[in-house]
This record gives structure tokens, sequence and C-alpha cells, in this order.
């Protein structure tokens, strides 16, 4: 679904590539998290996906498209296949919850007959039923962002990009969109999420990226944020979860007693 083919990125001649001879594939309904430093690449690797730029070298494939190479007015086209959820939410303030959904589908001319039908099943689907009139400074960052999420995927793209959305949020709100988000995979669509978030991304086990300076150190299939499980060999996951100290602490302590911790993502409603 995503391929990219020892890539390489410099956005100004003679700096340090953003991105160096990065070989990565993603497949279809894959959810993989982007992890590194600040400055180590992640939005770049996004940007590239997204064709706001063009490599300096390789290939990178987007949902069967050659995107370095695509025609500047196919882009658009590309980028209805991609979903991208940002930290900052990004909803137009001067419009409603249910106007900020419908935005998505009118500007690519979608009848009105669906986007009745698709703007309130979708505003559903992210929990925001009875919301519809309020405007994005009257609603909670959660709900923000799950307006934003809305929006990201009305129109069903096969890839959602998710640049940091836990960002600015707690982490009970935080909990609540990884499973929105878990729940938007779990239909077949393919999610690639940059984060910094440690917890969230121990909690969820599914593939980790691991850029630094540019350069992909650490691809695993079921990774954490860090190198934690090499430091505690003989601990077993839910150990983990409950061991404040070891500083993974977050998820456990928003649990509810009788509450399934380990898979609370995969079935838990957002
Ligand atoms: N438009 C740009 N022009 C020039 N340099 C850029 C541009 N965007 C990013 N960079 C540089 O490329 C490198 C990678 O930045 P990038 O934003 O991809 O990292 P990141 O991992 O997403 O960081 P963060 O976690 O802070 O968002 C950094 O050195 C950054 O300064």
């Amino acid at each position: 679904m995503i391929r990219f083919e020892n890539v390489s990125k410099v956005y100004t001649r003679g700096a340090r590539p953003a991105l160096e001879d990065v070989s990565v594939d993603v497949q279809r309904g894959e959810f993989v998290f982007l992890v590194g430093a600040s400055g180590s690449g992640k939005s770049t690797f996004l940007s590239l996906v997204l064709r706001e730029h063009r490599p300096t070298r390789g290939r990178i494939y987007v949902a069967g498209r050659d995107v370095a190479r695509l025609s500047s007015w196919r882009v658009p086209k590309l980028r209805r296949e991609l979903g991208v959820v940002f930290q900052d939410f990004r909803l137009l303030q001067n419009k409603t919850v249910y106007e900020n959904v419908a935005f998505a589908l009118k500007v690519i001319g979608k009848p009105r007959s669906v986007v009745r039908d698709a703007v309130p099943e979708i505003l559903d689907m992210v929990g925001l039923s009875g919301k519809e009139k309020r405007m994005p400074t009257e609603l909670s960052g959660g709900e923000q962002q799950r307006a934003a999420i809305a929006r990201a995927i009305v129109n069903r793209p096969q890839i959602l990009l998710a640049d940091e959305p836990t960002g600015n949020l707690d982490p009970t709100t935080s909990l609540g969109i990884m499973r929105l988000l878990d729940r938007i995979n779990s239909t077949g669509t393919t999610v690639v999420m940059a984060t910094h978030d440690d917890e969230i991304v121990n909690e969820m086990r599914r593939r980790v990226v691991e850029l630094s300076d540019g350069v992909v150190v650490r691809d695993e299939a079921s990774g954490v944020y860090g190198e934690r499980e090499s430091i505690l060999p003989e601990v077993g996951r839910s150990t983990v979860l409950d061991t404040p100290a070891r500083g993974v602490r977050r998820l456990s302590a928003i649990r509810r007693p009788g509450h399934e911790p380990a898979r609370a993502f995969t079935h838990g409603e957002a």
C-alpha cells in the first residue's frame, strides 16, 4: 500500500538529509507507528506519502502510484486515497462539526445525497452524534480530534496518516482516540501514525518503525516505543503495565477494575 525504496530527502542543498536511504513496505490493512526523536524525519515521511514534497532519491509507491513521478494534476486524486489528521486538529473554525465533515465531500464534488447519508453515519461512528451543530470552539480537544478524524475518513480513504494525533490530548482522551483509530484500521484502512506517545505504542503492540536522524534504525512487527523489552526480558506484559516505576503508568492508571487491559484497544468502544 505504501512502499519506500531507498528514499532520501534533502530539503536544503548541503544540509543533512531529513531521510536517508529509507526502505519501508507497508501492507494493505497494517497499523504502523512511526517513532523517533524530534527531527528524526517522521513528518517528512508522511509529507512524502502525501506528495507535499518529492524525494531527492529513491522511489515511493502509494496505493499503486509512483508518487515521485506523478504529474501535479494527478496529485488531488492521490490525496483522495489519503485521510490525514494532525496534532492541532485543523478544523475550519467558522464551520460547524457537520459542515467541517461535509466540506470534505463537497470539495471533491460528491452529490448532496451522498453528503446527507455519509456525514451523520461517520459522526455517529466517531461518537459525535448530537454535536453536529457545535462550532469547533464548543468542543473538547478529544471531540475536535474526533471531528477531524471523521473529516479524514468520510471519503473512505484507503490510507489514514496521523501526525501526533494524541499530542494535544490528555491520557484518557488519547486512549479513546486510539480505540477509534484501531476501529478504523479494523475496517481495512491502512494506518500510519507518527507519535512520541510511548505508552500508546507500548500498549498497542503494532508494527513500529523507528527513525533516527533520517535513518530507519528499527522495524518490528509488534514493537514497543523504545528498547524496553531488552531491558526487561523476564517481565510479562501485564506486569509492565502495572509497574509505575517503569514509567508505563498511564493506561493502567485509567483502567477500570475488572477491565481487560491488554486488549482494551481492540474491542473497546471509542
Ligand atoms: N520544509 C523543510 N525545509 C527544510 N528542512 C526541513 C523541512 N521540514 C523538515 N525539515 C528538517 O528535516 C528534518 C526532519 O524533520 P521532520 O519534521 O521530518 O522530523 P520529525 O521527526 O517529524 O520531528 P517532530 O517530532 O519534531 O515533528 C529536521 O532536521 C528538520 O529541521
